[in-house]
């Protein structure tokens, strides 16, 4: 393991991680409350997270909250009492979702229980005209040699990362800007080479809608074609970052399939039957919402990593929590920052914060030179990066 930066708070003002917290979570909190008609209970609470999570400090959970344990081993009473913006920014954030959804009665006995405050941002995502035309794009490919589509699906999984609702509350015109030399590090060769007749693929999902789709086409293929014997995706146990999916959203990301016109169908029935005969199984960890690193993981999970022929890890916080919240130098080796990985893994993510490793000196250079930092966290490049 390289020498180790400490990891990234959002204490300075004009800071990414700062705004995240000044900016982009009240923001979500005021498309939430809009979103739903909440009653006078729900509406006190949100007003209240509204305060305390730019001005306040972190507060504990209620006696009766069915994970206080899970909080108490992820650092809890360390953070407690602190600002924000004084702790890792990994943990803030992720406290600030389960705040959220405290909030709303998500956790509680009342007729608010279990109702998902981003639903209908992702809804309204599957229903969008752009998902009517990446699914009708799959007739096309249906003819295509096996290798083209393969190659395709994994650019659309990769791709699909750049639609993250939360990102966009806050830039809403990175998904359409110019894409400059889009992928700044490409090990797809190694990941093919691990998948080709693999027993177990464990993908690590990210956001729901217009990029679930895609990783669920991928895994379809891949079942398909007899190219890995198993899949294993695991998905968040609550709502969490805006986007997050859930078994809900693989659900009606299923059904939209079933329900679309042409070849996007025959995936959906297919991705229905692995289910049911367990090529493909959904898992939904607690540490999937942590607010920790991997490297934190605990034994159940690392187990399973292990027996997989590779993990493929999707999006911007997951690659976060792989190689660590840290300002690592942009060429600090991926391999050096995954080694405690229990077996193969993958990145596939659009860079969207300013944690980066692994690129080459003349890549950085080129895109230092180009955009300055800005390439960092503007959602207009990609990677894959493997660790075989
Ligand atoms: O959906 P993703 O790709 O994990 O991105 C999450 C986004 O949220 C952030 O954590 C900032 O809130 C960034 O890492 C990223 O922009």
């Amino acid at each position: 393991m390289p020498d180790t930066p400490p990891v990234i708070l959002a204490d300075e003002p004009g800071s990414f991680p700062h705004s995240v917290l000044a900016e982009r979570h009240p923001a979500i909190i005021r498309q939430v409350r809009e979103a739903f008609p909440y009653g006078p209970e729900q509406h006190r609470a949100l007003d209240a997270l509204l305060e305390n999570c730019t001005k306040g400090v972190i507060e504990t959970l209620p006696v009766a909250a069915p994970d206080r344990a899970d909080w108490a081993a992820w650092g809890v009473d360390e953070y407690t009492g602190r600002s924000w913006f004084d702790v890792p920014w990994l943990w803030s954030e992720s406290r600030f979702y389960r705040q959220l959804l405290e909030a709303v009665g998500y956790f509680g006995s009342g007729p608010w229980q279990g109702i998902d405050p981003f639903r209908p941002f992702k809804l309204a995502e599957l229903d969008a005209p752009e998902t009517d035309e990446e699914l009708a794009a799959l007739d096309a490919l249906d003819g295509r040699p096996a290798d083209e589509q393969a190659a395709a699906l994994l650019h659309g999984s990769l791709w699909g990362n750049r639609a993250d609702l939360g990102f966009r509350l806050s830039d809403a015109d990175a998904e359409g800007r110019d894409a400059v030399p889009g992928l700044v590090a490409d090990d797809s060769a190694t990941l093919w080479s691990l998948l080709d007749g693999a027993d177990t693929l464990c993908l690590v999902a990210d956001n729901a809608g217009r990029e679930l789709v895609p990783d669920l086409l991928l895994i379809a293929h891949l079942l398909a074609q007899g190219r890995v014997r198993r899949a294993i995706l695991h998905v968040k146990p609550y709502p969490y970052y805006v986007s997050d999916a859930t078994t809900a959203d693989v659900v009606d990301a299923v059904r939209r399939l079933i329900r679309a016109p042409g070849a996007a169908a025959g995936h959906g029935r297919g991705l229905w039957s692995a289910m049911a005969d367990g090529s493909l199984t959904v898992r939904a960890h607690p540490f999937s919402c942590a607010p920790l690193p991997y490297q934190a993981m605990p034994d159940d999970l690392r187990a399973e990593f292990a027996a997989a022929a590779v993990t493929v890890v999707k999006g911007d916080l997951n690659y976060r929590r792989l190689v660590g919240d840290r300002m690592w130098p942009p060429t600090t080796p991926f391999a050096g920052v995954t080694d405690y990985f229990p077996g193969p893994v993958a990145a596939l993510r659009t860079l969207k914060s300013d944690v980066i490793t692994g690129l080459a000196p003349a890549t950085e250079a080129a895109l230092v030179a180009a955009e300055g930092q800005r390439w960092r966290t503007g959602g207009t490049h990609a990677l894959i990066q493997v660790r075989p």
